[in-house]
Formats: structure tokens, C-alpha cells, sequence
């Protein structure tokens, strides 16, 4: 059951505690509660997902975060590669996590990236092959809103219809989505993608989305289902805000982790549980490595400096933080049929949404992008003569596009009509961290990405841009393009659009890494351990040692699916 007190909770100790009710943790409460023997109890610093109708309308995604109550409204220290700009960095803070707030996109990225952690962690279990069955216990295939054929549109050889997450093609389409597969056919630079989940995603699809009958469809709505939360062995306590986990002593000569510390209730008194077997970290990559600095898991000097006790000495808790950038180019165009028809006419939008009201099928069905796209720098890139290629291969991008027919978040102009196109940068080189400077376990952590920070992930976003412009410049686009809002051609001119521009994209991991056992670094061993001690687990974004070159939430479903197959070998369960 769900529960949102203390008191109303039947007992204080459970085989395990998951701190984090958001896309990895609910895996691994549903997983391991299969086994009627074993008790979870999951705590969630955010409230229920369910009866609020904008977290399960798609469209109404960008006005989820930030400044909500859904969001932990975070923003980045000031960055460097950013002009000194500080920028936001949403996190869901309601069940089901980011999965609740997030653009529901369903990108797994290339074969290679898991091979690369496969290689990272010498565990084979981690590789594209092996995990494609976790993949496929996550997914399930549905059709789109509005039915239309799918035939050439996907490859149903790599989807699976048995899974728990609704997965689905766009069920509207706007104008512009056939202008962008026709280009893909005009112009060789822009290959097609029959299915950008099959592993080799480079060139430009049809996104697929974790939406299902026309609604998000969250690890909330998907794995605590109905039928799951009112198992007897399964608790949620809601506003529960865990500030550090408790060590207990030695046992076998490490120190072992049994005791979580939380508030009951919103900004309410702290109290304590125990897990009899495991604690599992499922914070996310920024709150994950701040309950372990809190908890005086990290490096031991900066620690000290900030007159926190250090438990356990890892200085890679915390670091290599890895994550995309996203440059916005808009350009106005000679239609009326983009998003913002949908801001500006309150009768449109009434009636649409009555629409996904009482059918769930129309504009509201779908996320802000009908099609997306990754794409290689060329081989002879004079940038690759200083700086190796950071991506993991032929098969991973280099940089993204992602096209949204006008402009989906708020503030929206009060004329003209547009396209966007959002470049991202997908395979970056530059690394940041999350650190603290209080020994108050409820203050913000420290998010610094240093975006942007190295030569070639700057002229790589210079690239992205001027690919975007050329695929514009095919002729799909003649008689519909009118200007464009950003000018400047000249690498300084473009370093001033982005430095001054670009943003995040929060897909933030890395920041508790997993390595092989014998590393030397990394703060989880393959099993997802921490190392060095007991009790202690993580499963979520951060241990994903590199961000994928893809939007990673897929990434983040499958891990904890096979996470929670490593925990129940580890404990015998079934
Ligand atoms: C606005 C936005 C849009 C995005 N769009 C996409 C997209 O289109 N496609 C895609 O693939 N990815 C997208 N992402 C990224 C993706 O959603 C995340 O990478 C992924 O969901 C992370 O999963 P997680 O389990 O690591 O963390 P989360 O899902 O964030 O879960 C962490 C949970 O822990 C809880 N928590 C944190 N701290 C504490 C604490 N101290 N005590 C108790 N509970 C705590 C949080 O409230 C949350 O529920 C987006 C993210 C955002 C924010």
C-alpha cells in the first residue's frame, strides 16, 4: 500500500528499503515483491502521481517543471562554458521520479554503449545482447493513439509486446513530419531510420515514446500498478525525504549499511528504518551521490573541509558526471499549423484537450517531437586531429536533432509561427560532478556539469547547428521556411549563440559509477555494490558510467530489471 505517515506503516524494518520511488526504484519494488516472502518499503521525498491530469496528458509535458511542486526546482552552479550562466536542472519529485515528469522519449542509443560498460565493469552481463531480454521485460509495444498503419514506420523484430511500459510511434502527426522523413530521402547526409531502437541509431526517425492509450505511462503507472500496490509485502511512504544512511559497525571486516534516515512527512521530525537485507539507492544521479556525502561516503579531504565525518573513503563519489546539452534554432514559417495555433487560441485548445478528455486521442496524445535523429561527425573532422572521438562507435551519434513543429515550452512569442530544432550533444567529453558544502543533509546539492568545456564538445554543437541548417536547406522545406531567428555563420559567431543560449537537458550519469571489481575507481562494483562496504546498493542513472548517446531513460529501465535479477540471485529469491 501507499502510505504518506510513519505511524500509518505496519512496521520499521523490511528485508530491503529503496530510497527513491522513481523510474529505477519502482522496478526493483515491483520486482523484488513478486516473492511473497520478501518485504519492501520504498520511501519517495514527492507525493502520488495519480490526480494530477497533466503529468498523464503527453503535450502537457514541458509544463511539468520547472517552479512546480513535481520538481526539485534544482539549478547548476554557474557554468563556465555557459558564459557563467546558471541553468535549471529539473528532477521529478513525485512517484515514478523523472518518469513522471520527463518528454516520455524512447531512445535505448547504440549497441556500442553497452558494450562499453560491458568493457568498463568486465561484466558481459552489461553488454547490448545480454541486456536486450531486461529490455524487453521492460517494454511493451502498443499502437499509437490514433491506430494509423505503422508498416516501414518500425521494426517489430526488436520490440517486444510482453513487457510493463507502454511504448508507441507518435498517434498525431503535424505537417512537418512528412517534410522531415522527405528530407532524410532528398538529402545522403540524412540517412533514414526505419527503427531508431535497433541498436544503430544513426540518421532520423519516427520517435517512439513511453505512452500507451494516449497517456505517459510512468514506472509509476507501469510498475505499481493497481495489482502490484496492493501487494501485502510492498509499502510506499510518500514525502519521505531521506537525508543519510547509518552504518551499523563491521561485519566480515566492512562496513556494514542497515539504517535509513528520513523525515516524516514534508520538512517533518526524522525518523529511522532498518533493512534486513539491502538498502537500495534509487535517488537519481544527483540525489544518490548527495545521500552518500551526507552519509560521509566520499572523499575523505573534501569531506573533512566541510566537517563531515567520512565513513567509508571514495573519492569518485560524486564525479564524472556526464551529461547533453541542447542548443535551441527556431525558424519562422509559412503555416498556421504549429504548437503555437494551440497557445494562442483558447477554443482550440479547449476543445482538443475535451478530446483527450473523453477519447484520448488528438494533439495532446504526443510528446514535442514526432521525430528525432543522431548523427557522426565526419571521419575527417579536423577536430578528431586534436581530441579523440569520445562516442562508442560507428553506431553512436555524435550529436542529436530533435524537431518540435513551433515552440513547446513557455515563454511563447506573442506572433509568428516556427520550427524548432534542438541540437544536442550527445557524446560529450567534458565531465562534471555533484558535491556539497553544508553539513545539512536537506541543502541542495552542488550540480556542476562544466558544460561545454572541452574543444571538441564545443565545435561539435557548432557542427550539430550547421547540419540543422542543411537539412532545412533541402528542398522539403522551400515555400515553408520563411527566415531564420538565429543568424551568424562564423565559429565565433555561433560560440556566442551557444555559450549564451544552450541548456541541459538533464540526462545527467556517471556520478556513482559502476567499474569492474579490480578498478581502483568507481563507486559500484557490476553487481551495482558499493564498494568497500555492506548492505548497500544503487540502482538508477548513476551508475551508468557514461551517459548514453541517446535520451536515457530506456538505459535506466533496464538496469534496474536486471538489478533486480542480481539481487534476487544474491539473496536466493525467487
Ligand atoms: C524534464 C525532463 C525531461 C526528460 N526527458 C526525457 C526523455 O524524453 N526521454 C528520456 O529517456 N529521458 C528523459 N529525461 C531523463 C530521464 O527521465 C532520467 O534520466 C531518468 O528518469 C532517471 O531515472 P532515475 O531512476 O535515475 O531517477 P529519478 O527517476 O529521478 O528517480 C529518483 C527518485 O528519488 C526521489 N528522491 C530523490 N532524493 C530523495 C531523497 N533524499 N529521499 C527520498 N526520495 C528521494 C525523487 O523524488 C525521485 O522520485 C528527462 C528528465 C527530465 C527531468
Amino acid at each position: 500500500g501507499i502510505v504518506e505517515r510513519v505511524k500509518d506503516l505496519p512496521k520499521l524494518s523490511y528485508d530491503f528499503v529503496i530510497i527513491g520511488g522513481g523510474t529505477a526504484g519502482n522496478v526493483v519494488a515491483s520486482r523484488l515483491t513478486e516473492d511473497p516472502s520478501v518485504s519492501v518499503l520504498v520511501l519517495e521525498a514527492g507525493g502520488l502521481n495519480t490526480g494530477i491530469e497533466n503529468v498523464s496528458i503527453p503535450l502537457q509535458c514541458p509544463i511539468l517543471t520547472p517552479n512546480t511542486p513535481f520538481d526539485w526546482n534544482y539549478t547548476t552552479t554557474p557554468q563556465v562554458g555557459f558564459n557563467g550562466r546558471s541553468v535549471i536542472y529539473p528532477r521529478g519529485h513525485i512517484l515514478g521520479g523523472s518518469s513522471s515528469v520527463n518528454f516520455m522519449g524512447y531512445t535505448r542509443g547504440p549497441s556500442t554503449d553497452y558494450d562499453r560498460y560491458a568493457a568498463i565493469t568486465k561484466d558481459p552481463g552489461w553488454s547490448w545482447e545480454r541486456l536486450l531480454p531486461y529490455i524487453f521485460k521492460n517494454e511493451r509495444w502498443v499502437p499509437p493513439a490514433d491506430h494509423h498503419n505503422t508498416s516501414g514506420q518500425f521494426d517489430p523484430s526488436v520490440h517486444s509486446t510482453t513487457g510493463v511500459n507502454f511504448v508507441s510511434l507518435p498517434g498525431f502527426s503535424h505537417p512537418i513530419d512528412q517534410k522531415i522523413i522527405q528530407t532524410t530521402k532528398d538529402l545522403p547526409e540524412f540517412p533514414h531510420l526505419v527503427d531508431i531502437n535497433a541498436g544503430s541509431p544513426v540518421g532520423i526517425g519516427f520517435t517512439q515514446s513511453t505512452i500507451g492509450n494516449g497517456a505517459r505511462s510512468s514506472s509509476a503507472t507501469s510498475y505499481l500498478s493497481p495489482q502490484v500496490i496492493k501487494r501485502e509485502n510492498l509499502f510506499v511512504l510518500l514525502n519521505a525525504q531521506v537525508s543519510r544512511v547509518l552504518s551499523q559497525g563491521d561485519v566480515s571486516g566492512k562496513i556494514s549499511f542497515g539504517v535509513v534516515e528520513f523525515t516524516d512527512g514534508v520538512g517533518g521530525p526524522t525518523k529511522q528504518v532498518s533493512a534486513k537485507k539491502e538498502i537500495v539507492l534509487s535517488a537519481g544521479s544527483l540525489a544518490t551521490p548527495h545521500i552518500l556525502l551526507n552519509s560521509g561516503i566520499g572523499n575523505k579531504t573534501e569531506l573533512e573541509e566541510i566537517g563531515i565525518k567520512t565513513v567509508v573513503d571514495n573519492p569518485s563519489v560524486g564525479k564524472n558526471f556526464s551529461d547533453h546539452t541542447a542548443t535551441g534554432l527556431q525558424w519562422l514559417v509559412n503555416s498556421n499549423l504549429t504548437l503555437e495555433h494551440l497557445h494562442r487560441d483558447p477554443a482550440f485548445f479547449e476543445s482538443e484537450l475535451e478530446q483527450w478528455e473523453k477519447s484520448k486521442t488528438g494533439i495532446f496524445t504526443i510528446s514535442t517531437f514526432n521525430n528525432i535523429g543522431w548523427l557522426r561527425l565526419p571521419a575527417n573532422s579536423t577536430i578528431f586531429q586534436s581530441s579523440p572521438d569520445p562516442s562508442s562507435g560507428l553506431k553512436s551519434g555524435h550529436f542529436e536533432l530533435l524537431f518540435t513543429n513551433g515552440i513547446s515550452r513557455p515563454p511563447f512569442p506573442a506572433t509568428g509561427n516556427f520550427l524548432s530544432i534542438s541540437v544536442g550533444l550527445v557524446s560529450p567529453s567534458s565531465r562534471g560532478s555533484i558535491s556539497i558544502n553544508s553539513t545539512n543533509p536537506f541543502a541542495p546539492p552542488l550540480i556542476n556539469p562544466q558544460y561545454l568545456t572541452t574543444d571538441f564538445d564545443i565545435f561539435t554543437v557548432r557542427e550539430g547547428i550547421r547540419a540543422a541548417r542543411r537539412f532545412v536547406a533541402g528542398p522539403a522545406w522551400k515555400d515553408y521556411i520563411i527566415s531564420p531567428v538565429q543568424n551568424g555563420t562564423k565559429d565565433d559567431e555561433l560560440d556566442v549563440l551557444i555559450r549564451g543560449s544552450a541548456g541541459s537537458i538533464w540526462h545527467g550519469c556517471g556520478s556513482a559509477g559502476m567499474t569492474a571489481t579490480d578498478a581502483g575507481y568507481g563507486v559500484v562494483d557490476p553487481d551495482l555494490r558499493v564498494k568497500g562496504v555492506e548492505g548497500l546498493r544503487i540502482v538508477d542513472a548513476s551508475v551508468l558510467p557514461i551517459v548514453p548517446a541517446a535520451h536515457p531513460q530506456a538505459a535506466v529501465y533496464a538496469i534496474a530489471e536486471r538489478a533486480s535479477d542480481l539481487i534476487k540471485q544474491a539473496w536466493n529469491q525467487k
